[in-house]
This record gives C-alpha cells, sequence and structure tokens, in this order.
C-alpha cells in the first residue's frame, strides 16, 4: 500500500450530497482511498443538498451507503467511523441565495483559507451555474478551490456553452475540472503505455498495419432508477459523446510531448478535430440506433424499454457509429463505435484488427493479428498470433492468445475509476480531465448525428434484451468485410 500517497489536507464540498451518485461512487471511493492511507485525518468532506438534515442524519445515510455499496470484507468499523467523522452536512438550496451559505462559508471557515477545497457538482447540469454564482457571491472560491463537473456537460452544443459560460463565469478553465470516469479506468490509462513506451506496437499503430479498430461499451443493465434523465439522453450522449469519443481519442492522438495535462489535451483534441462529418446524407450507411424489447437478461425476464418508460420514446438504448479519422495516420481505417443497454453481458473493450501477413508460404493467408484492450471485465491485454500447429506433420498454422492480466500487487481489486479521479482533483492534476475545447469538438461531430436522427434520416431498429443488437449493426461492418468481436463469457 506503500505506493499509495497520502494528498494534501482538503475540504471536499459534495453538491447533491443525497443522490445516487453520491451515495453510490463518491463516498465509498473516498471511503476506499481512506481505507488505503491516502486521506489525512483532518480532510473534512461536506454534503450539500436540499433536504433538511442534521449531521447525525446525513452521517447515518452515509453509513448504509458504505453498507450497501462496498464489499463488507473492505469495511472495517474502526475506519468506518474514523471516515464518517470527517463528514459534515449542510442543508442548501444550490440555486438560490440564503444564510445556509453562510453555514457552509463558517464550515470551511475552520480551516486556513490556502487550503485546498474541491466543489463537486453531483446534481442536474441546469444548476452548476447558479452554484458557481453563489460560491462567488459568499466569498468561498479561493486561488486553492476547484470545482469538478459531473456529465452531461449539456445535450447539445447549445446547453454545453451554456453549462461552460456559467461556470466559467466564476471559475478559471484551469480550476475546471470536467469528470469522466472512463479516463479513470486502469485499461483506459494503460493505452497510452501500450502505445508509447512498447516500440513494438508504436510502430505498428497506423493504416499501414492496422484495418480497423473497434470500441465496445455494453451492459447487462436497463436504465434502472436513471429513466427520466436517460429518455432525454440516449446512448449517444450517455456514452459515445464523452467516454467513447474520449478512448477512442486515446487510440488514434499522435505521441503528446509529454503526459502534462495540456499536451494530452491537445493531442486528443486533434484527434477530435479530424473526426469525419457525419450528416444526414451519411447518417444512415454510418451508424445504427435501436431499442430493446423484452427479453432475457442473465437468466431473467426483462420488460422492453417502452414498458420500462411507460410511454412512447424515440430515444435509443444502442447506438453504433463508424467513424474515420481523417489524418494520415488513420486513412481508411473504420473505428466502430458502439453501446448498448441490456445486452446480453457487461463488456468494456477496445479490439485493434492489424492487417493480415501477405505471405503465401503457409498456404492459407495466416488470420490477422488482433489486440484486445479489455477495460472490464478481466482487465488485461490479449495478443492473437498465428503459430505452426503442433498437433500436424504438416506446417499448418493455428491461432494462439498470449494473455496478459492487469493485476494489482497483492490481488487487490483494482480502485473503482472514481477514486482515483476524485483524488487527482485534490492533487490539482486535470490531465484526466477534459478541457472544454474537448467538450465542444466532441458534440461538434456528435450532434449532426443526433440531428439526422431527429429527422428520422436512420430508421429505429429493435433487439431483444440479452441479445447482441439489431442486425443492422452487423451490416455496418460487414462492408468492410468485419465483424464485431464478441468477447468470451
Ligand atoms: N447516478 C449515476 O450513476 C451517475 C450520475 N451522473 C450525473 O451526476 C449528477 C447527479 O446524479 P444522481 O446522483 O444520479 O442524481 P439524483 O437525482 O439522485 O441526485 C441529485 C442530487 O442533487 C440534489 N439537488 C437537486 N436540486 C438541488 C438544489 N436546487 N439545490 C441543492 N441540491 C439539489 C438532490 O438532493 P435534494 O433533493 O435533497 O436537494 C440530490 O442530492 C447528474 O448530473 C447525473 O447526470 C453521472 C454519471 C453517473
Ligand atoms: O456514464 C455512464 O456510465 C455507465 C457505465 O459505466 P461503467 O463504468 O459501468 O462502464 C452507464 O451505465 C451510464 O448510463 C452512463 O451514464
Amino acid at each position: 500500500m506503500e505506493h499509495f500517497q497520502q494528498v494534501e489536507p482538503f475540504d471536499y464540498v459534495i453538491f447533491g450530497a443525497t443522490g445516487d451518485l453520491t451515495m453510490r461512487k463518491l463516498l465509498p471511493a473516498l471511503y476506499n482511498r481512506l481505507r488505503m492511507g491516502q486521506i489525512p485525518d483532518d480532510a473534512c468532506i461536506i454534503g450539500a443538498a436540499r433536504t433538511e438534515l442534521d449531521r447525525e442524519a446525513y452521517v447515518a445515510r452515509a453509513r448504509d451507503a458504505l453498507q450497501r455499496f462496498l464489499p463488507s470484507d473492505i469495511l472495517s468499523p474502526g475506519l468506518v467511523e474514523r471516515f464518517l467523522a470527517r463528514l459534515d452536512y449542510v442543508t442548501l438550496d444550490s440555486s438560490h441565495e440564503g444564510p445556509q451559505w453562510e453555514t457552509l462559508k463558517s464550515l470551511l471557515a475552520k480551516a486556513q483559507p490556502d487550503r485546498v477545497r474541491v466543489y463537486y457538482f453531483a446534481t442536474a447540469p441546469q444548476l452548476y451555474g447558479g452554484i458557481s454564482e453563489n460560491l462567488h457571491r459568499y466569498g468561498l472560491i479561493t486561488p486553492n478551490s476547484r470545482v469538478v463537473l459531473e456529465k452531461p456537460i449539456g445535450t447539445d452544443m447549445a446547453t454545453a456553452t451554456a453549462i461552460n459560460d456559467g461556470v466559467g463565469q466564476y471559475f478559471p478553465e484551469k480550476q475546471i475540472y470536467r469528470i469522466d470516469h472512463y479516463l479513470g479506468k486502469e485499461t483506459v490509462q494503460n493505452i497510452l503505455a501500450l502505445r508509447f513506451a512498447n516500440p513494438l506496437m508504436n510502430a505498428a499503430w497506423s493504416a499501414e498495419h492496422i484495418e480497423s479498430v473497434q470500441i465496445t461499451a455494453v451492459e447487462t443493465v436497463g436504465v434502472e432508477g436513471r429513466a427520466a434523465y436517460y429518455d432525454t439522453s440516449g446512448a449517444l450522449r450517455d456514452m459515445i459523446q464523452n467516454h467513447l469519443l474520449q478512448v477512442l481519442c486515446l487510440v488514434a492522438m499522435e505521441a503528446p510531448d509529454s503526459l502534462e495535462a495540456d499536451a494530452v489535451r491537445n493531442a486528443k483534441l486533434a484527434v477530435l478535430n479530424a473526426l469525419r462529418p457525419i450528416t444526414d446524407a451519411t447518417a444512415a450507411t454510418e451508424t445504427v440506433r435501436a431499442q430493446y424489447t423484452a427479453g432475457v437478461v442473465d437468466g431473467e425476464n426483462v420488460p422492453g424499454y417502452l414498458e420500462e418508460l411507460g410511454k412512447p420514446s424515440t430515444t435509443e438504448t444502442y447506438a453504433a457509429v463508424r467513424a474515420w479519422v481523417d489524418t494520415p495516420r488513420w486513412k481508411n481505417v473504420p473505428f466502430y463505435i458502439r453501446t448498448a443497454k441490456r445486452s446480453g453481458r457487461k463488456v468494456s473493450e477496445i479490439v485493434i484488427t492489424f492487417r493480415p501477413a501477405a505471405t503465401t508460404m503457409f498456404g492459407a493467408t495466416p488470420a490477422s493479428n488482433r489486440l484486445v484492450l479489455r477495460v472490464q471485465p478481466n482487465e488485461g491485454v490479449e495478443l492473437r498470433l498465428n503459430v505452426k500447429n503442433p498437433a500436424l506433420d504438416v506446417y499448418n498454422l493455428h491461432t494462439a492468445d498470449l494473455d496478459a492480466k492487469i493485476r494489482m500487487e497483492g490481488g487487490m481489486p483494482f480502485p473503482d475509476s472514481y477514486e482515483r479521479l476524485l483524488l487527482d482533483a485534490v492533487r490539482g492534476d486535470p490531465v484526466l480531465f477534459i478541457r472544454r475545447d474537448e467538450v465542444e469538438a466532441a458534440w461538434r461531430w456528435a450532434e449532426p448525428i443526433l440531428d439526422a436522427w431527429k429527422h428520422d434520416k436512420v430508421p429505429m431498429q429493435t433487439y431483444s434484451a440479452g441479445s447482441y443488437g439489431p442486425e443492422q449493426a452487423t451490416r455496418l461492418l460487414a462492408g468492410h468485410g468485419d465483424i464485431w468481436h464478441e468477447a468470451a463469457e
């Protein structure tokens, strides 16, 4: 555990402290970092929301959340009490002025004014501008303050601009941390190591050797308790505009000069700006959208999306896109991206298919080398190679997989992606957070697809819950002689 360094003392103020995200992800993540010895004893975590609660009542909710969302073997009573002792709570309507802001101010005034403050906005994005304004009005933004913005940063360019402007009026860009939890995932961070620390990979990482790239993030869950949000979003906004485009950027970008935040972000931005626009005229051939119907997931009958929602809807729960990065490195290489709710399995992975060897010396063309970066589950890297078939005297080939499982020392499970990101904000390291121009470039590419869908340029397909998705998504690849890689269970 000695590789986890303690961060400096901080105040973390979570707006949306009674919500699902705070209870399910943020408090468990902070508890785990305390368990790893990274959170100093004089750090404070202050929850803020409208629900009338005193400190004790909030602590009771937090205790329940830890018990509910963390495995029992990591919940030691002593550590839980040490964590809960760090908590405080302020009842506050973040969109209005009022005396509760003075209460928050007095809690923060207990520490030195130069202490790190992180304001985490885990609430509706329409509130972000108002919260920032009130933080400013009550003199709570110090030079050492940072603000973490949860997704979604808008539902289109106009709403993203309004959110960014609202926060940007009070916080300079260098103090704004837009979180994308996919960037906190171990295998996603490993893309850069794999590409740039291995000359073997680096040399082969271009259209000369790579035939196609697939980026998949599918899950078995439906919209759960988030139908109200999800129905205004859909798969493209929820997963592709942010998480999967960020992954694509890391796969496709040129080597940054360093691992400094702006060097990495500039390299990602160049990829986003090089994405070929998808228009009304091309949307039908480059994209697929679909909704799940009733089916069976993990052995259980589940209703279709519309039944779950209880009303008609044109929101997609599945999206697949064939994207093109118009740079010399990626000339004519398709990037297939897909995401789904109520898929037959939960898998996130990146699959790089290399061009087959041109040799004819073995008779049949050897299979393509294929590199699979498993984001989840079973984090690891798998490389398919051609080898001689030892069972035969003749020189026949078969394929064998090199499988490197990425593990923590001592068999510890990987930290949840929020754990690293929450403390990066304390450290003041924005490299795994998104800069404003990246958000905007992503919307510039995604919005015309959404427009084409809105204008019915692409028919809405269906797929049974528990299946791999609609037939049309298979056809999206078939044109190039490709098939989706379906990870083994
Ligand atoms: N839940 C998840 O898994 C994920 C959520 N997100 C994003 O995180 C944010 C929060 O999501 P989630 O936790 O699910 O949402 P919830 O609806 O569960 O929680 C919203 C929180 O905001 C508080 N709130 C609402 N209005 C106000 C207000 N005017 N002043 C102060 N507090 C207010 C609510 O508390 P109260 O009613 O007491 O005021 C509650 O604590 C959203 O932007 C969401 O898109 C992103 C990724 C995943
Ligand atoms: O941001 C989101 O991500 C989750 C999937 O995250 P993962 O880490 O479990 O892959 C998704 O369920 C949710 O709809 C979306 O808002």
